[in-house]
This record gives structure tokens, sequence and C-alpha cells, in this order.
């Protein structure tokens, strides 16, 4: 092979190993009130990666998650998510990136004065959706990828707690996000339904072709679907390379 083409090759491999990765944090900082939370971050997420965030409480999970959707500024580093730049994220920028990102709470965080429908109407309404009819196909498509169908029609205090962050993760899908953000999506809710949730964002995950970045407190989880952990420990984060690495897709045939 000549010099050139190994020149080439070694562009494209590049290019394609940028366009894989969905986050990219290097030297980074975060700050919360001028306390420095978490120092020396430097992690990559890939589009295919399940990958957990674990830590004590305080330790400055949901912090990180927050710099990741655009609510709390990288302090200091370099970094990019689903392609924006991080140092230099404009306050206009946020919804551009926020379409681009599905958000998954542990309070659910569903309008509770409209249905499931309107929810869902809403949320595409606010980010750059107009025709209607579209609309409507989208929202029936994401309650179909969770089993709900059915709830259109219904207000969130008429569902239980995990159909409601069923709802919530198909809201999270609604736009075909590149990366969903996950903030104890389990927290509220007891351990068979916590599982039944996993099982879900898994397979809706490997569907829609997101990666997922999920904070969690419940080890339960994390061992039984596996995936990559980073901890936040003593204000760093570090990668955790004793529990299983392998892809919980394939795993669990999903
Ligand atoms: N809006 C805020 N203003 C000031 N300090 C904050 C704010 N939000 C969080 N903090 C502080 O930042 C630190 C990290 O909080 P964060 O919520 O990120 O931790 P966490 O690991 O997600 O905790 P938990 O597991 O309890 O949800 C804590 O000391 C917290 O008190």
């Amino acid at each position: 092979m000549l010099l050139s083409e190994l020149d080439n090759l070694f562009a494209i491999l590049q290019k394609r190993r940028r366009v894989e990765q969905i986050i990219r944090i290097q030297n980074g900082k975060i700050f919360q009130n001028n306390n420095l939370i978490i120092r020396d971050i430097n992690f990559e997420i890939k589009g295919d990666e399940l990958v957990y965030l674990i830590g004590k409480t305080g330790s400055g999970k949901s912090s990180l998650l927050k710099v990741l959707y655009g609510e709390l500024p990288l302090g200091e580093g370099s970094g990019e998510v689903v392609g924006f730049d991080l140092p230099s994220l404009k306050k206009k920028q946020i919804p551009l990136l926020r379409r681009k990102l599905g958000i998954v709470f542990q309070d659910f965080q569903l309008l509770t004065d409209r249905t499931v429908g309107e929810n869902l109407l809403f949320v595409m309404g606010a980010t750059g959706w107009s025709d209607k009819r579209l609309m409507e196909k989208r929202a029936t498509e994401v309650l179909q990828l969770v089993g709900l169908e059915t709830k259109i029609n219904v207000k969130p205090h008429a569902l239980s707690g995990g159909e409601q962050q069923r709802i919530s993760i198909a809201r999270s899908l609604l736009n075909k996000p590149e990366l969903i953000l996950a903030d104890e999506p389990t927290g509220n809710l007891d351990p068979e339904t916590s599982e039944e949730i996993m099982q879900l964002l898994i397979a809706v995950a490997k569907e829609e072709k997101s990666a997922v970045f999920m904070a969690t407190h419940d080890m339960t989880i994390v061992e039984k679907f596996p995936g990559r952990v980073v901890r936040v420990e003593d204000g760093q984060l570090k990668e955790i390379n004793t529990l299983n690495r392998f892809n919980p897709f394939e795993t669990f045939g999903i």
C-alpha cells in the first residue's frame, strides 16, 4: 500500500472515530456556586454504549448530566456532546442541543394538567415540530415503542409510577435522540418495576440507535444489565474496570 493510501485510510478511520464519539470531555471541571465539584474529567462515550454513572449522593452525578444537557456550564476544559462544543455553547443553541438528546428524570416531570398525548405534542411544539399530522404520528409511534398507546388520552395522575416513567421514556424518544441522559430513572420505582423500565430503556435505545448515559445508585440494576461504569469519587471521574463491559444489547438478546 502506498504511503498516501495509508494516510487516506488513517484519515477515514480518524473521522469515523470522531463521529462515533457522542460525548467527549478532556480536562473538564464542574463547579456549583464557585465550588469545584468534579475535576479531571476525561472520558468519552460512543454512539452504541450503555454507560452508568455512579457515586455517593452529592458527589456530582446530576451536575455532570446538567453540563451535558446545557443546564450548567462546563467550568474548564474542552468537551463535545452530540456535535455541540460545550465551552462555546450559547444560550440560543441549548434548544438545538436538547433536540438531539433524550432526557429522563427520576420524578418523570410530566405536565400534570395535560394528557399523555398533549404532553408529547407539547414537547414536539417546543422542539420545532409544526406539522400536526406528523406530530400525532410520532406521538403514536413512541407510545407504541413503550407499549402504552392506549393511554394517549389519560392524564399522568391516573398512571402508575412505572407507566409514568414509560411515558417519560417515550417523550425522550420523540426527536430520535443520539443520546439518552437518564438521572436516576428507577429512583422512584420498586425493584420489579425498575427492572421492567431498564429492559425497556435498553430495548428502545437499541431500536432507536441511541447511546444511554445513566446516573444511578442502584447497583442491582448495574449488575443485572451490565454496561460500562464510571464513578465520581473524591471529586474525580474514574472508569471502573472490574464490572463486566460486554454489550447489554447482545447479552439480553434485545
Ligand atoms: N443549584 C445548586 N447550587 C449550588 N450547589 C449545588 C446546586 N446543585 C447541586 N449543588 C451541590 O453540588 C454538589 C453535587 O450535587 P449533585 O446533585 O450533582 O450530586 P449527585 O451526585 O447527583 O447527588 P444525588 O445522588 O443525591 O442526586 C452537592 O454538594 C450539591 O449540594
